[in-house]
């Protein structure tokens, strides 16, 4: 079996393509959109906005989601989603992921592991069979939305699961970035990251941005911008800034009791962010309706 990050590696190995490659495009052939959430640093809350891309989406009942947690080192979904303790099953049809309601599916190596503070040592290939083992041997079904949260910067994880999903279509990346340059920096790499492998842009959010005073109203800018934060950034490289989600409290403490912030308090401004932001997804769509023959410059889609 050849290599899977074969094309984009710089020893310019030139193996025969992974047969799971094809395999993969046939299994996700009855999945809509594949959505990957992308960030240049840890901790600035990726898994956070996957797992409410995910509620978010999954509130449209008639809609089928699921949640991919490719953060094979450091898996946080399962505690977001309320899921830790869980396991997953063997079926005739491959693993059955985890329901978190009747139409939102997770899966995630923590549910793997025999203890939440298990770790997990692994190198790129094994990394890279764990990510092929989800995408090709968990029994998604047909699906509307695949979120795929992943780990921060751009390492085997992101090669594989971009090399891994080369044969069938993906809507494309959502980056989350954080207001500081430090942040923004990181983003930048993200991005030709995604520019170098053909990955589109769907948008940027730029999350912990600002702080709204539960009490007062009053917004306060914890991290300033130096540089003019992702709205700049956004506004130079020509890609949509999806929303600015402030600094709220109660998203850290409904994660870390594993329940959706947008069903806890769903009138807070970080919320409305959210569901604004699952629209703007809709409104991309509908872009690309209107010119899928060409090469958006806006979103980077290309036929
Ligand atoms: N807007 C926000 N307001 C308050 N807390 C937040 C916000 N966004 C994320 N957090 C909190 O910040 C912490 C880090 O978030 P999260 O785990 O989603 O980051 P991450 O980018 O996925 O990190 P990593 O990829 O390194 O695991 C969590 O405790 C989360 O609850
Ligand atoms: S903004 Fe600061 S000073 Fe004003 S109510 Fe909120 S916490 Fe108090």
């Amino acid at each position: 079996q050849g290599c899977p990050n074969q094309k984009l590696c710089a020893s310019g190995a030139t193996k025969a393509p992974d047969p799971a490659i094809a395999e993969i495009g046939e299994k996700l052939s009855t999945v809509k959109h594949k959505i990957l959430v992308l960030s240049g640093k840890g901790g600035v809350g990726k898994s956070t906005f996957s797992a409410h891309l995910a509620h978010a989406l999954a509130s449209d009942t008639t809609k089928e989601i699921a949640l991919l947690d490719v953060d094979i080192c450091g898996p946080s979904i399962p505690r977001i989603m309320g899921l830790e303790g869980e396991q997953v099953h063997q079926s005739g049809s491959g693993w059955s992921p985890v329901y978190v309601d009747d139409n939102l599916a997770v899966m995630s190596i923590g549910f793997l592991l025999s203890s939440p503070d298990d770790a997990v040592i692994w190198r790129g290939p094994k990394k890279n069979g764990m990510i092929k083992q989800f995408l090709r041997d968990v029994d998604w079904g047909e699906l509307d939305y695949l979120i795929v949260d992943t780990p921060p910067g751009t390492s085997d994880e992101h090669l594989s699961i971009v090399q891994y999903l080369s044969s069938t279509h993906v809507d494309g990346a959502i980056i989350i970035a954080t207001p500081q340059e430090v942040s923004l920096q990181d983003v930048r790499k993200e991005i030709r990251f995604c520019q170098k492998v053909k990955l589109p842009i769907i948008g940027v959010v730029e999350n912990m941005s600002g702080f709204v005073c539960p009490k007062c109203k009053n917004t306060s800018q914890i991290f300033p911008p130096t540089t003019g934060g992702a709205e700049k950034m956004c506004a130079d490289l020509k890609l949509p800034l999806l929303g600015k989600v402030p600094l709220d409290p109660r998203i850290a403490r409904s994660c870390d009791e594993g329940r959706s912030f947008l069903s806890e308090v769903p009138d807070s401004p970080a919320a409305e962010v959210y569901q604004k932001i699952v629209q703007s997804e809709f409104v991309f769509r509908k872009t690309h309706k209107t010119h899928p023959d060409k090469h958006c410059t806006v979103c980077m889609y290309k036929k």
